[in-house]
């Protein structure tokens, strides 16, 4: 495993910033994103309605109150029967709120209680309001308005919807009684609190969108952060640091199901010399190279290889056999001599070549990690002294 998340998360990095920088995304993302979006957005919406809604409801109260002592007596009855169906709508949202597995729904639900309870104080509005009292009741339609644009949270399309939606039932309702409409006077305060609402939670909702980018942003330079600490910067392999962690965690998991654990110590044959003919930079492109190689012997999602430092690399297999171990081995020599990277000062072959020592364990109280590593760093020495270019299983 190369630590290529790197690449993964540069890109995701850049796709980001650049969305969070264009004015394109205003009210909708590109459609993975708008998905993942929304389902974040549903749930969150949910949860804070469970306490907006109180309040939503508390205000309905009070202004309801308030209506109540300054109507004449004769419209009182009317009036609160037709309100208390506000109220009703406004409760039966707040308690779908509090049903989690409903939050899925949010938009559609309070789309549809918010429009009803719109239509409603549109037509009380529309068939109650005379005289005096006339302006209490555009108040206070008014203030539904507002608040199902600007306090329940909706999006900007589903409170537009509910709004005007409402609008339009309330129109059908009124016509459908045969009660006279006057427009100057509701376009004086329906449609214009319905353009204000419209304005604010256009506003909320580019800025939620704005925030949700921004957290998506922190959490992958977090990712980022982390994934440098564990990388070799010149060759993309995990570092030492990350690699006494692996270590560490593999070591436990084997003794604790009793599964073999093998691990694989690499080093470059005459990397001295290498470096001293051609250069350090040369060098560099060498260990790239060779590290690139080890790489694609580590294709199971549990294996694991580190620069363990200079020009030596680590390989760990879990739940691997000295035999498929050695397999391995023979598997990184044939690769790193087909890479047949020129060496002009190696005593034994005209490409770069390495030496391994290997060894498989299944580990047992007592035991150390550090001591089989030891061991195996021995046999490396070993394949070394034996003519280089080879393994050497370290016995255990
Ligand atoms: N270019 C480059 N060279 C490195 C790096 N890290 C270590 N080295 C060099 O690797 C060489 C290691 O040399 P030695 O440990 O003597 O081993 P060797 O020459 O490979 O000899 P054997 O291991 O016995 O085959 C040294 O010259 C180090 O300077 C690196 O990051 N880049």
């Amino acid at each position: 495993m190369k630590l290529n998340d790197t690449d993964v998360l540069t890109l995701e990095h850049e796709k980001i910033t650049k969305l969070l920088h264009s004015r394109k995304y205003f009210l909708r993302f590109p459609h993975k994103l708008e998905k993942e979006y929304r389902y974040h957005y549903q749930n969150e919406a949910a949860r804070e309605f469970r306490t907006r809604g109180v309040i939503i409801f508390l205000l309905y109260v009070l202004l309801s109150l308030g209506i109540y002592q300054l109507l004449p007596a004769s419209q009182v009855w009317n009036w609160f029967v037709l309100y208390s169906w506000v109220g009703s709508c406004v409760f039966v949202g707040w308690v779908l709120s509090l049903f989690k597995r409903f939050s899925q729904w949010f938009d559609v639900y309070t789309c549809v209680c918010c429009s009803l309870a719109i239509a409603i104080t549109f037509v009380i509005t529309v068939v109650l309001a005379s005289g005096e009292s006339s302006i209490l009741y555009h108040a206070a339609m008014m203030y539904a308005v507002v608040i199902v644009y600007g306090f329940v949270g909706m999006r900007f399309y589903t409170a537009t919807l509910a709004g005007w939606s409402g609008g339009l039932l309330g129109i059908l309702v009124t016509h459908y009684i045969k009660h006279p409409i006057d427009w100057t006077i509701l376009h004086r305060t329906y449609t214009f609190s319905s353009f204000l609402g419209m304005s604010l939670v256009f506003a909320t909702d580019h800025r939620h969108r704005q925030n949700y980018l921004q957290g998506l942003l922190n959490a992958v330079q977090a990712k980022q952060l982390e994934v440098l600490s564990h990388q070799d910067v010149l060759t993309g392999l995990a570092n030492r640091r990350y690699l006494d962690m692996v270590m560490q965690r593999e070591w436990d998991r084997a003794m604790r199901h009793q599964t073999p654990l093998a691990i694989m110590m690499v080093d470059v044959d005459f990397f001295k010399n290498y470096n001293d003919h051609l250069g350090h930079i040369e060098g560099d492109y060498c260990l790239k190279l060779i590290a690139d190689g080890i790489a694609k012997i580590a294709t199971r999602s549990d294996d694991f290889v580190a620069r363990y430092g200079g020009e030596e690399f680590f390989l760990l297999f879990a739940m691997t056999e000295e035999a498929q171990a050695i397999l391995q081995a023979k598997r990184l020599l044939e690769v790193i001599n087909d890479l047949a990277i020129p060496h002009p000062v190696s005593t034994i072959s005209k490409s770069v070549t390495i030496s391994i020592g290997l060894a498989s364990t299944v580990p047992q109280m007592g035991q150390r990690p550090v001591d089989f590593i030891k061991k195996v760093d021995q046999a490396l020495y070993k394949a070394k002294s034996q003519g280089r270019n080879g393994f050497v299983v370290a016995e255990i």
